[in-house]
């Protein structure tokens, strides 16, 4: 069981080694953005990893802040993933947001299917202290609980499924159904995790080969 030192240490010790940060996501099983935080509560600079990430770093990152800072850009994306979520026999009567990114999303989306909304914050969000085994995700008590529901889940990004993977098997230690996910940009072009149908607006493809 890792705590995480554990996984400070073990991301400094493969930075060392010239490994990508997305590259470490992948060997510790955590999403990339946690690995540049271990990397970086490491003490290593980014002078240290920066030329092999530049060489060997195929993740990207996805700035669509010209949808989130506009609140009717924003309800059309929603509406547009409310669509894509439509169409299930369970008919759905909670929605569930990934904090930070997927809540605004998933209040929009509830708003256009007339379903509940959840929030549910995963753990990678509470790994100030303890063993990371030890910490779980919340769902906030300020909006509903996931028991007896069937459940739509939505987020901005999926990088390496890990969060989504988490929530789902949140819902169901709770007591609910989880029956799709919607994301704005899937990086792994996944059709679906832990048999849950995974819908995005926008899939990237690596391209390979040229040069
Ligand atoms: O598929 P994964 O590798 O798990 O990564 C995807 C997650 O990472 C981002 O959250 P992040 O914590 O970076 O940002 P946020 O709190 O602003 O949503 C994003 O919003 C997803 O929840």
């Amino acid at each position: 069981m890792k705590n995480v030192d554990d996984l400070i240490s073990d991301a400094a010790s493969l930075a060392n080694r010239g490994v990508s940060k997305g590259e470490i996501a992948d060997e510790l099983n955590v999403s990339r953005e946690t690995a540049s935080w271990l990397v970086a509560r490491s003490g290593l600079t980014s002078q240290d990893t920066q030329p092999e990430d530049r060489r060997k770093s195929h993740d990207i990152h996805v700035d669509w802040n010209a949808i989130g800072r506009d609140s009717t850009r924003l309800t059309h994306i929603g509406n547009a993933m409310a669509n894509m979520l439509s169409d299930y026999s369970e008919e759905p009567s909670l929605t569930v947001g990934i904090e930070k990114a997927g809540t605004p999303l998933a209040t929009a989306v509830a708003q256009k299917l007339d379903t509940d909304l959840a929030t549910y914050t995963p753990r990678k969000h509470q790994w100030e202290e303890g063993d990371i085994e030890d910490l779980g995700g919340n769902f906030s008590r300020n909006f509903a609980g996931a028991h007896g529901y069937n459940c739509y889940i939505v987020d901005d990004t999926i990088t390496s499924g890990t969060t989504l993977r988490e929530t789902i098997e949140a819902i169901n230690d709770m007591g609910g159904n989880p029956v799709a996910a919607a994301v704005l940009i899937d990086k792994q072009g996944v059709e679906s995790i832990e048999g849950v149908p995974v819908h995005s607006l926008i899939d990237i493809v690596p391209v390979h080969g040229g040069s």
